[in-house]
């Protein structure tokens, strides 16, 4: 049995940047590593820019659209890196500028209950008719994906792609359904179930 004051974590490689992600448990049988991308400094940020902007390019994008609040990092680092300047946030907080937004009902992995995406209004005109890449920190039940995708669908843009650091096991696959084809990564993480001493290991086929 390991140490359960020392949290365990999984080391993934993305593209150079070695990362030991703290695996977290959902609950006593599952357990998800997390990666937050916002403490991992403006280095990794770029970098991270740097290897989405890459395969993001060829698809010629006019704007790159990000969820709050991790996807927010991930937008601005790809807008710079592909040398374009405006970006879209899809908020969560229903600020007072919100309260005409489109909007689409979520729940992702890792937090709890209900949340909404919005869209402001203001921002239709970056998307409209535009080619939209939509781009995250991670994709794991796909459902804040597949929101933004469909927000970005209601406001009349044309997704071209999406783009995340890192896969998470594969329920996103279900989630997406087509749209898996646009999908572009750095990386890719499993989730992870106790073994016979309480260590949490990679589930087969995650
Ligand atoms: O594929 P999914 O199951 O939707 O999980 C992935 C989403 O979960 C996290 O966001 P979270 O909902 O925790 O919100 P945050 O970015 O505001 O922290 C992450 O930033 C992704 O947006």
């Amino acid at each position: 049995m390991t140490d359960k004051t020392a949290p365990q974590t999984w080391t993934v490689d993305v593209q150079g940047y070695s990362l030991d992600l703290p695996i977290v448990p959902i609950n006593p049988d599952f357990a998800i590593s997390l990666m937050m991308v916002i403490d991992l400094g403006v280095k990794f940020g770029e970098h991270i820019g740097r290897c989405l902007a890459e395969q993001i390019a060829p698809l010629q994008p006019d704007i790159i659209v990000g969820p709050a609040t991790l996807g927010i990092p991930v937008a601005i680092e790809v807008t710079r890196a592909l040398g374009l300047d405006k970006y879209v946030v899809l908020q969560k907080s229903p600020k007072l500028h919100l309260s005409d937004a489109l909007e689409y009902k979520l729940t992702s992995i890792t937090s709890k209950g209900e949340q909404r995406l919005l869209l402001d209004r203001a921002a239709i005109p970056l998307i409209k008719g535009k080619r939209v890449v939509v781009v995250d920190d991670v994709v794991a039940s796909g459902s804040s994906l597949k929101a933004a995708l469909e927000l970005v669908r209601q406001a009349g843009g044309e997704v071209v792609g999406a783009g995340v650091i890192l896969t998470e096991a594969q329920e996103w696959r279900k989630t997406l359904g087509e749209d898996v084809n646009h999908l572009v990564s750095v990386a890719h993480i499993p989730q992870f179930a106790p073994d016979e001493n309480g260590n949490w290991q990679p589930i087969a086929g995650t």
